[in-house]
């Protein structure tokens, strides 16, 4: 099933197009990668998915993305948007309180007050974000003593425990040591099988290892999306060979 759906997407910064008649499909339970150049308009296109954009002053949006049935520019307020499509930044920014706090903001935002279920939450956030082994006695704590590996995943079991649909990640590990990159990455694997994922990611081998479709955008525009492999092995488009084979960007 179709998770999301993008059609005819134009977005201008100001009088600069930064994407072009951006058509995509994404399938419910899987993993998307987006690749390209850098500026060819990967974050600007995955912050579209929850309206992270609107933010910004200039920017102007025409088309439509469809999540399941509703238009997200349309039908669907922005603050329950970005409580269905959670998002993942490239830098962990962990908020400058302890690791439960940062678990509980956000239910307890959306009103949820009650010890026993925050407890709950908290618990089974980090245990699907793959950190409660190494986090349980230590829940007071201040999540900045937490390694750059574990407070991605804290940022990662944060969005958990708002319980969202679509997860967007913008190049999660770009900051991460190889190991941590290994876990988050692994991770990944298993939250697709719940979630909807789309990853914005430089490094190829991570989209190869990760994604079950592959986007390729150049200058705004996607030139080919498909099954990761047939992108990597297989590619229609002559400039996503040159792409992939590292004869440019
Ligand atoms: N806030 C902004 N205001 C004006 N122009 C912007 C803004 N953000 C991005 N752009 C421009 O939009 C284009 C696409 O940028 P974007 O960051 O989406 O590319 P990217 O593919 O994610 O690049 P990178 O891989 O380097 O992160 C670039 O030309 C960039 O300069």
């Amino acid at each position: 099933m179709k998770k999301i759906k993008v059609r005819q997407l134009d977005l201008f910064y100001g009088d600069i197009q930064a994407l072009k008649k951006v058509d995509m499909d994404i399938e419910e339970n899987s993993v998307m990668a987006l690749i390209g150049p850098s500026g060819c308009g990967k974050s600007t296109f995955i912050r579209t998915l929850n309206r992270m954009n609107d933010l910004i002053d200039c920017v102007k949006i025409t088309g439509e993305v469809i999540l399941d049935n509703q238009d997200i520019y349309k039908d669907i307020d922005p603050i329950e948007l970005r409580k269905r499509v959670g998002m993942v930044f490239q830098k962990p920014n962990p908020f400058p309180m302890t690791i439960f706090d940062n678990i509980a903001y956000g239910p307890r935002i959306h009103g949820i007050y009650s010890k026993k279920k925050l407890n709950e939450i908290v618990e089974r956030s980090l245990t699907a974000a793959v950190l409660w082994d190494e986090v349980k006695d230590r829940l007071n704590s201040s999540a900045l003593g937490l390694s750059g590996g574990q407070q991605q995943r804290l940022c990662i079991a944060r969005t958990l425990a708002i319980e969202p649909e679509v997860i967007l990640m913008d190049e999660p590990t770009s900051a991460l040591d190889p190991i941590s990159t290994m876990k988050i990455e692994e991770l990944i694997d298993q939250l697709k099988h719940k979630y909807t994922i789309v990853i914005v990611t430089h490094n190829m081998q991570q989209a190869g290892r990760v994604a079950d479709y592959t986007s390729f955008f150049l200058n705004g525009e996607i030139i080919e999306t498909g099954p990761t492999e047939e992108i990597f092995y297989n590619p229609k488009d002559k400039r996503t060979e040159d792409y992939i084979t590292g004869r440019f960007g």
